[in-house]
Formats: structure tokens, C-alpha cells, sequence
């Protein structure tokens, strides 16, 4: 069946991949936009502080920060989606995979990615951005940071979950915490730093934690 197998070489190909960010935005971007400039700075800054950089392989402000990625030397993926008008993957992706189904491609941009980092963009993007906070806001995952870049795009939505969704309480106040909003790419790059320090904090305390008690049962 073609959905299982997608999940398989998805599994295999990206099984020994290094600590790394997905990052969303825009198919439609033009090279010269605001947002790709991000994205491009945003790929290398992720690239130079270790991480490889995932996106949907296709153009716009997922090519932009392939190229970012590929620029500082780092490993650049691309999971690109079949579709009528597709472009295919872009000339900046060192690793990529084509998914026909959403579905399977999306389990990859979770299960491989420490953190997703959205910036502005389409149906494609929010459906993204929305997917990721729910997984978070239902424990589905845990700790994974949500960065949102290019505030002024954002400010009209934030405002609206913040004044309409939380006020008329569809989510919880501190829902809106789950995201960090800045158009500084070192205040993101750190922010995921740091998410990642404190997940292995915690799972340190939790596997000295058993440890003890195990010694104490012995
Ligand atoms: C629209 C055009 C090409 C579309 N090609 C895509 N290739 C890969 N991934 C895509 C594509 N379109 C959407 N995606 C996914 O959704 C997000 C962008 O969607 P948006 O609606 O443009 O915000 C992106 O993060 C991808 O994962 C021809 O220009």
C-alpha cells in the first residue's frame, strides 16, 4: 500500500538525521520578499548552531531557508508533497523525500524536528502552524517549541485568538504561551536552544529519578 510505504521510507530515510527544525511559510513567496530574506538568515542561523533544517521541499520561503541551511553547511531536507502544479524539489535540498499524502508527511515533520518554526504564509501554513499547537496544547508532544516569525504578518491572527478565541475561552490563557512571536532569528534559534536544554534536564531527572528508585527496591 502506498501510505504505508511512504511511512516506511520516511522512517528509513530520516532515521539517523541530526537534531532538527522544521520550518513553514509560503510556496508563493517571491525570492526577494521580506519573508524569504528571514527564512534564508533563519536556515543558516539553525544550520550554524547544529541543527538540520526540514521543510516541504518546494519553493517560496521553504526553498529560502533550504538555501540558508545549505549556505552554512548544513544538512538541508526537503519533504516534498505531489501535486497538479508541483514544481518538484528544490535545487537547495540536500535530502528529500516525495510524499503523495499529507498525512505521512506531516507524521515526518513532527517526529523528526525538535521544533517548528512558522513564517507567514497560506492555507498550507496554518494548517501547519494549527497542527503543530494542538499536538502540543493536547500533550501529544511535549515541550516542542512553536516559533512564529514576521510579526506584523501575525499580529491580526494573534490578536483575533487572543481577543476573540481565548476571551469566548475556546482555548486556555496560557495557550497563547505555547508560541514564541519575534522577527529576531537569534532570539528564535535560542528559544529552541533552550527548549531543547530544559527537555534534557528534565529527562535526566526523570531517568536518575527511576534509577533511585530501582536502587532502592534492590
Ligand atoms: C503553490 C505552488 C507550489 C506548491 N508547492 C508546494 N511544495 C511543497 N510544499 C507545499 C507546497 N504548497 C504548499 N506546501 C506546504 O504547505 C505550506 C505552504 O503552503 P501555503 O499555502 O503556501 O502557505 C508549506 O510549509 C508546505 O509544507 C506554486 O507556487
Amino acid at each position: 500500500m502506498r501510505i504505508l510505504s511512504e511511512f516506511v521510507e520516511g522512517f528509513d530515510t530520516l532515521a539517523d538525521l541530526p537534531p532538527a527544525v522544521s520550518v513553514f511559510g509560503s510556496a508563493r513567496s517571491k525570492p526577494d520578499s521580506p519573508e524569504c530574506e528571514l527564512a534564508r538568515r533563519l536556515g543558516g542561523a539553525l544550520a550554524s548552531a547544529g541543527y538540520a533544517v526540514i521543510t516541504g521541499g518546494g519553493p517560496g520561503v521553504m526553498e529560502a531557508a533550504n538555501r540558508g541551511a545549505n549556505e552554512a553547511g548544513g544538512l538541508s531536507v526537503g519533504l516534498g508533497i505531489e501535486l497538479p502544479f508541483e514544481q518538484g524539489i528544490n535545487e537547495w535540498v540536500d535530502m528529500g523525500i516525495d510524499f503523495r499524502y499529507f498525512f505521512a508527511r506531516k507524521t515526518m515533520f513532527v517526529k523528526y524536528a525538535q521544533a517548528f518554526v512558522v513564517l507567514p504564509g497560506g492555507f498550507g501554513t496554518m494548517d501547519e502552524l494549527f497542527e503543530a499547537l494542538t499536538l502540543v496544547q493536547t500533550g501529544k508532544v511535549t515541550r516542542f517549541p512553536v516559533v512564529l516569525m514576521g510579526t506584523a504578518y501575525w499580529s491580526g491572527l494573534l490578536d483575533w485568538l487572543r481577543g476573540t478565541m481565548a476571551a469566548e475561552s475556546k482555548i486556555g490563557p496560557a495557550d497563547l504561551d505555547l508560541m514564541c512571536v519575534t522577527d529576531d532569528v537569534d532570539e528564535a534559534v535560542q528559544y529552541i536552544i533552550d527548549a531543547d536544554a530544559a527537555l534534557a534536564a528534565e529527562q535526566e531527572a526523570l531517568k536518575e529519578a527511576a534509577a533511585a528508585q530501582a536502587e532502592a527496591r534492590s
